[in-house]
């Protein structure tokens, strides 16, 4: 069934599943996209493009698209799942027993409730079988789409699977880094989402450069915390899938959840900014998740304190930035202190 490039299967056709398909194809992968929408995969098969979620995007004419779930995953060893965090146990519901044995790369950046459940943990309970790896690092759909060039992390304590993944992915446009750090790079994914909010609603608010910076730095040295508090390793957050990816979606209006935080900061309402973005912003869910963990755990995460208070306890806009800026001042780059006591290997 396998060789190093391929047969591959992606699974979701919005944006980021549609853009990581069409990349590989375009590289000669044999690659089979999944989508639940038949006039979209029509639209892709027939016109090579997706209006939907990339509109103006030519896509490669080897692109194979279908809406049989069974036969995309059939004969494809390795899987990437592009589902939204919200969709994704019931699509991997419909083939669990099917993955054991295969590689199966998460690209979702979400967390799920009860608890606390990453996206590798929803596919390990799916399909115990399988092998299991997170894809994380600044990697606008939109941009990879046009052709911009990037870098990629794909993490498991599995480097024979981390080799498998950046032989069939990494390519003129995109270089695919490896960590062991599977937990640090799916946390790095899916927490700087609720920054990007916080971070588009400054914009909106007219906020400095000064202020902007604060902010991308706090969130760092935050997410930092909560993720070696968690037991990941400090230095992932160093790298593409902590600072790269934090950094991207806190700056650029092209990331989703950036788009929700300016339209609240432009006085819309949360249900209005997530209706008019008709995509998904993952950091609306994760801020909830993350909110009751924190305080769960103890971990002081002051951002995303002010955010759920903005977004989920009517608490005003000022009154909430005139408390982060009178909190206790405290050290710089605390977190730090972790570094000399945790191993550089993944954890
Ligand atoms: N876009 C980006 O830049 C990046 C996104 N990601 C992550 O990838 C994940 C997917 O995001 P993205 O592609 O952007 O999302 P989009 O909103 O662009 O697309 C969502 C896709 O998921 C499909 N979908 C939704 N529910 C189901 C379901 N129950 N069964 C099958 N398909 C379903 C949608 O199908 P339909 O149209 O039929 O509703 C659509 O194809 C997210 O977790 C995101 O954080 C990661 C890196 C970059
Ligand atoms: O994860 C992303 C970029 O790395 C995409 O961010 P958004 O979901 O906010 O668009």
């Amino acid at each position: 069934m396998s060789n190093s490039r391929g047969p591959v299967a992606v699974l979701g056709g919005g944006s980021f599943g549609t853009t990581l398909a069409n990349l590989m194809a375009a590289d000669g992968v044999p690659v089979t996209l999944w989508l639940r929408d038949a006039a979209v995969a029509e639209e892709i098969s027939q016109q090579h493009s997706n209006t939907r979620y990339l509109p103006g995007i030519e896509l490669d004419s080897k692109l194979r698209v279908t809406t049989d779930l069974l036969q995309a995953v059939e004969q494809a060893p390795v899987i990437f799942l592009a589902i939204p965090s919200s969709a994704l146990r019931s699509v991997l519901a419909q083939i669990g027993p099917l993955l054991a044995d295969r590689i199966v790369v998460s690209t979702t950046k979400g967390i799920q409730l009860p608890g606390f459940v990453l996206m590798s943990d929803i596919i390990e309970e799916a399909a115990p079988k399988a092998r299991v790896a997170v894809l994380s690092g600044p990697n606008l759909a939109r941009e990879m789409a046009e052709g911009a060039l990037t870098a990629t992390v794909v993490a498991s304590p599995d480097e024979a699977l981390c080799q498998a993944v950046q032989d069939v992915l990494g390519g003129s446009k995109l270089r695919v880094y490896a960590s062991l750090d599977r937990y640090g790079v799916e946390l790095g994914g899916a927490l700087k989402n609720v920054y990007a909010i916080i971070a588009g609603m400054a914009a909106a608010l007219g906020m400095g450069e000064n202020t902007k910076s604060m902010l991308i730095t706090r969130a760092l040295a935050e997410m930092t915390r909560f993720a070696v508090h968690m037991g990941a390793n400090p230095l992932t957050f160093l790298g593409l899938a902590g600072v790269g990816d934090l950094i991207v979606t806190c700056m650029s209006p092209k990331s989703r959840n950036y788009r929700v935080g300016f339209a609240l900061g432009e006085g819309k309402s949360l249900d209005e900014a997530v209706a008019s973005l008709g995509q998904v912003a993952e950091g609306v869910n994760t801020l909830r998740v993350l909110k009751q963990k924190a305080d769960a755990e103890g971990v002081y995460m002051p951002l995303v304190a002010g955010l759920h208070a903005i977004l989920f306890e009517q608490q005003p806009l000022d009154k909430v930035i005139g408390r982060l800026m009178s909190a206790e001042q405290k050290q710089d780059v605390e977190f730090a202190a972790f570094m000399a006591c945790t191993p550089l290997e993944g954890v």
